[in-house]
C-alpha cells in the first residue's frame, strides 16, 4: 500500500480519536458497519475470543470491550457490532464511534462508490482529489467529488452514476435466460443485449475499469 493510500485509509476508515479513561488508559470506540451477512459479528467474535463461530443471531447488536496493548500503549478497545434494521437510528454509533470498520464480503459483489463531499469548502480541503481518486482506485471503487451545498445537477450526476454502477453489476449476473426474452421481458432483455453487444464490439467498459475513478 502506498504512503498516500495508507495515510488516507488510516485517516478515513479508522480515525481513532483517543480519549483518556479513568486510569489514564486510552479508550477507542470502533463500530463495525456493512451489509447484512458480511461477517461483522464473526469478525467481532473472532477478535474478542479468537474463535470462529458459524451462526450468529442476525438481530443481535452488542458492544464488547477488550484491553489492548498497541504500539507500547495500553488501550481499552470497545467494539460495536452494529445491526441496522428498519426504525433503528444510526446516531447510536455515529455519535459513539471514534472509527468505523466498513465490512463487505468478497462473495457479494456490490459496487463501492466513494464520494468526496463539500467541494464548496475548497479552501479548507485536506484530502486532494488525486488522493481521493487513488484511495478509490485501491478499493476498486468508483469515485466522485461533489457538494450538497452547490447546484443540484452535480449531486444528481453522482447519484445517476451510482445507479448505473449498480445496474451494470446486476446485468453482469443476469441469468442467461434473459437472452431468450419474450415480450414481457423485452425491457430488461434489451438492456442486457445492448450491454453484451457493447462488450463484444469492444465499446463497452469491463467491470474492472468501470469501477475505478469516474471523477466528476
Ligand atoms: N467462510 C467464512 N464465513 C464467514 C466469515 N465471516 C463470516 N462468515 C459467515 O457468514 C455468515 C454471516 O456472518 P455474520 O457475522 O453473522 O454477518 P453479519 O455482518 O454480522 O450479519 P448481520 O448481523 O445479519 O448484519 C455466518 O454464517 C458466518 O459464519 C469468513 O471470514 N469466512
Amino acid at each position: 500500500m502506498s504512503t498516500i493510500q495508507s495515510s488516507i485509509s488510516k485517516r478515513n476508515l479508522l480515525m481513532m480519536r483517543n480519549r483518556s479513561g479513568s486510569q489514564g488508559t486510552n479508550e477507542v470506540n470502533l463500530a463495525l458497519i456493512g451489509e447484512l451477512g458480511s461477517g461483522k459479528s464473526a469478525l467481532t467474535v473472532k477478535y474478542i475470543t479468537r474463535r470462529f463461530i458459524n451462526e450468529y443471531d442476525p438481530e443481535l447488536e452488542d458492544t464488547y470491550s477488550k484491553p489492548e496493548h498497541v504500539d507500547n500503549q495500553d488501550i481499552l478497545v470497545r467494539i460495536m457490532d452494529t445491526c441496522d434494521k428498519e426504525g433503528k437510528d444510526p446516531e447510536r454509533y455515529l455519535k459513539w464511534a471514534d472509527g468505523y470498520l466498513v465490512i463487505y464480503s468478497i462473495t457479494q459483489d456490490a459496487p463501492l462508490i466513494l464520494i468526496g463531499n463539500k467541494v464548496d469548502l475548497e479552501r479548507y480541503r485536506t484530502v486532494s482529489k488525486p488522493e481521493g481518486s487513488s484511495l478509490a482506485h485501491f478499493y476498486n471503487a468508483a469515485f466522485f467529488e461533489t457538494s450538497a451545498a452547490e447546484e443540484f445537477s452535480s449531486v444528481e450526476r453522482v447519484f445517476h452514476e451510482a445507479i448505473r454502477e449498480v445496474i451494470r453489476e446486476q446485468e453482469r449476473y443476469m441469468p442467461i435466460r434473459s437472452l431468450y426474452f419474450g415480450n414481457e421481458e423485452s425491457k430488461s432483455g434489451n438492456s442486457f443485449l445492448t450491454h453484451i453487444d457493447d462488450r463484444l464490439s469492444g465499446t463497452g467498459d469491463n467491470s474492472a475499469t468501470l469501477r475505478s475513478n469516474h471523477a466528476v
